[in-house]
């Protein structure tokens, strides 16, 4: 039984009325006094929808629980998940979206609905580079919503471990930022590691600088994580010529050690100001106003295609001449757009390169397939990163 069929004659009346955007502008305005729209009025009005969507995500839940019976017996939380659907679902909502609210609200609300609706056959465990209050924490709740349980480690090496051996579900780190570039750290945990890439999250990065005091005048110190130090070089360089400058492993570590002196400051996420008890002293800060760092979702299985994907490849090239020329010819070839292409030391012996590509599709397409079979013969290894959805909102 439905949650608004429980409770036929008021809920599910309004659910109806109020269901579509379209229905619900259809609806007279209530009465206004003297050109102001009467505030009781409004308020038995919002009342009434607050009671509509209600039933209604709790139907919904009921319907996703169901989902999860309908996969059947599945070993754990993970088997649940399904990211290919997640993005299909969140993308129909960005389609939908008339406004007033932005994409990046209304997506940001079902993400939460979905995740408590997954999180009903257990919450997902989810690893990530810690402590709390992290850009990576907050990369975490952004891609599974906040009804997971955090798994803060170490380093972003233990967060590929973590997913490796199964003790987390699924793993989130940073590969790169908008002003300073790839993350190379990440990137060669691919080339001994079998994690496969289930996803990406993009999330504006803002910096603050955060202090125990909270008065600029008193900081000689100030504690971050390199990354954050360049993307704010010009503010540091205005505002605190004179103060020392120590990197820290993150963020949050930076916030931590600020928290015991006056003189001190982080430069940090605001929530890292939260966790730590630390005042705003100025931001955001950084020095670019789009800065934004996108994160990989590790986890260990490919998943389905969504529509519309991208694929991460790790391609060892054979010593001979005109080998990447012949790896990216059956791409254009095949009309698929390459978004990046990184080489990094490729640890297989002196001045041997591997080539990290993104290109756009899924590896169950036809086109990326026969893209991996022509390039086979210049190649000594092509690894599979992982298919997975772009980013939404
Ligand atoms: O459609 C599914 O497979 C579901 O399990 C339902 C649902 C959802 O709430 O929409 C929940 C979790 C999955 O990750 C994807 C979608």
């Amino acid at each position: 039984m439905t949650a608004a069929s429980k409770k036929p004659a008021r809920t599910k009346s309004a659910a109806t009325k109020t269901a579509s955007s379209k229905a619900a502008a259809g609806k007279a305005a209530p009465a206004a006094s003297k050109g102001k729209p009467d505030l009781a009025e409004l308020r038995v009005r919002i009342d009434g929808i607050d009671r509509s969507i209600q039933a209604l995500i709790a139907e919904r839940a009921q319907f996703a629980g169901q989902v999860g019976q309908a996969k059947g017996k599945l070993a754990a939380a993970v088997d649940y998940y399904r990211p290919e659907r997640e993005a299909q679902v969140l993308r129909r909502v960005v389609d939908r979206n008339g406004g007033p609210l932005n994409d990046d609200v209304l997506v940001r609300v079902f993400r939460e609905i979905m995740s408590a609706c997954l999180a009903q056959q257990e919450p997902l465990k989810i690893g990530f580079l810690g402590p709390e209050g992290t850009h990576s924490q907050q990369a975490v709740y952004k891609h599974f919503g906040h009804s997971i349980h955090g798994l803060p480690l170490g380093s972003i090496e233990e967060v590929f471990q973590e997913v490796e051996s199964g003790a987390a579900d699924f793993g989130v780190v940073p590969v790169e930022n908008s002003t300073q570039g790839t993350i190379q750290s990440t990137l060669d945990m691919f080339l001994t590691s079998d994690v496969k890439i289930c996803g990406e999250v993009e999330l504006r990065v803002h910096q603050h600088l955060l202090s125990r005091g909270g008065r600029l005048e008193d900081i000689e110190r100030v504690y971050s994580h390199p990354q954050s130090f360049a993307q704010c070089k010009a503010w540091l360089r205005q505002h605190l010529p004179h103060a020392e400058k120590i990197p820290v492993s993150s963020n949050a570590e930076a916030a931590r050690r600020a928290r015991n002196a006056d003189d001190a400051a982080a430069i940090a996420g605001i929530s890292a100001g939260t966790v730590y008890g630390l005042k705003n002293v100025a931001g955001p800060i950084e020095d670019r106003p789009d800065n934004t760092t996108r994160f990989l979702v590790l986890g260990r299985e490919l998943f389905p295609p969504s529509g519309n994907d991208r694929t991460s490849l790790l391609v060892f090239i054979k010593d001979q001449p005109g080998a990447l020329f012949n790896i990216l010819a059956p791409i254009a070839k095949h009309g698929l757009s390459m978004n990046r292409i990184e080489s990094r030391p490729g640890h297989t012996g002196l001045w041997q390169y591997a080539f990290f590509i993104d290109v756009a599709g899924h590896v169950d397409e036809d086109g990326m397939r026969r893209s991996l079979e022509e390039m086979a013969d210049f190649v000594e290894e092509v690894k599979v990163l992982g298919s997975y959805p772009v980013a939404i909102a």
